[in-house]
């Protein structure tokens, strides 16, 4: 498995564990940065990276999937929810990052540095991993709306409010 991770100066330390962990496993790591600790630097474009590598290696039948890291992984998972095509889980236990592939077929996962092991957060990656994707029929229903309402803005069947237009005077 080819896996794609990125972090900020949160995680940093916690993403040299995995990726020495991840190697060990055998699969290919491919690092979106940060390369040096700068406490001043910011999540978004190192964890999109991330995503759009993974999103575009499915795409192409390459077998991969995205680890990213900050202090909360809040923003991180946010940043990656961010490309078309992503969905990224915040991991927090063992069962989530199992759900996260069996009912979310998540293709990237974010785990709070700050709020974990190194040890907790190695095994909520193998765990999620080694979990496969159920493809239950309730569960590839609501993945597909997912991907309908972000190409097309609707969902075939159900109530899509507009988003409300901005007050006169406020952008
Ligand atoms: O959601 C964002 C992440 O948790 C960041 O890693 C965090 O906000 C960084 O915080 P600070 O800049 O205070 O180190």
């Amino acid at each position: 498995m080819r896996i794609h991770i990125a972090t900020d100066h949160a995680g940093l330390d916690f993403s040299r564990d995995l990726r020495a962990h991840l190697r060990g496993a055998g699969h290919e790591v491919v690092d979106h940065g940060p390369q040096s600790y700068d406490p001043l630097d910011d999540y978004p474009s190192f964890c999109i990276n991330a995503a759009i590598a993974v999103v575009a290696e499915q795409a192409a039948g390459i077998p991969s999937l995205g680890v990213v890291f900050g202090g909360s992984g809040n923003g991180e998972q946010i940043a990656a929810n961010k490309v078309t095509g992503a969905r990224a889980a915040l991991v927090w236990s063992d069962a989530t990052a199992r759900l996260a592939r069996e009912h979310n077929d998540a293709n990237v996962i974010s785990i709070g540095a700050r709020q974990h092991t190194v040890e907790e957060a190695k095994a909520f990656i193998d765990a999620f991993i080694e979990q496969p994707y159920t493809n239950e029929e309730r569960h590839a229903r609501r993945i597909a709306q997912l991907a309908e309402y972000e190409r097309s803005g609707r969902i075939a069947g159900h109530r899509i409010d507009s988003p409300a237009a901005p007050e006169p005077g406020r952008v």
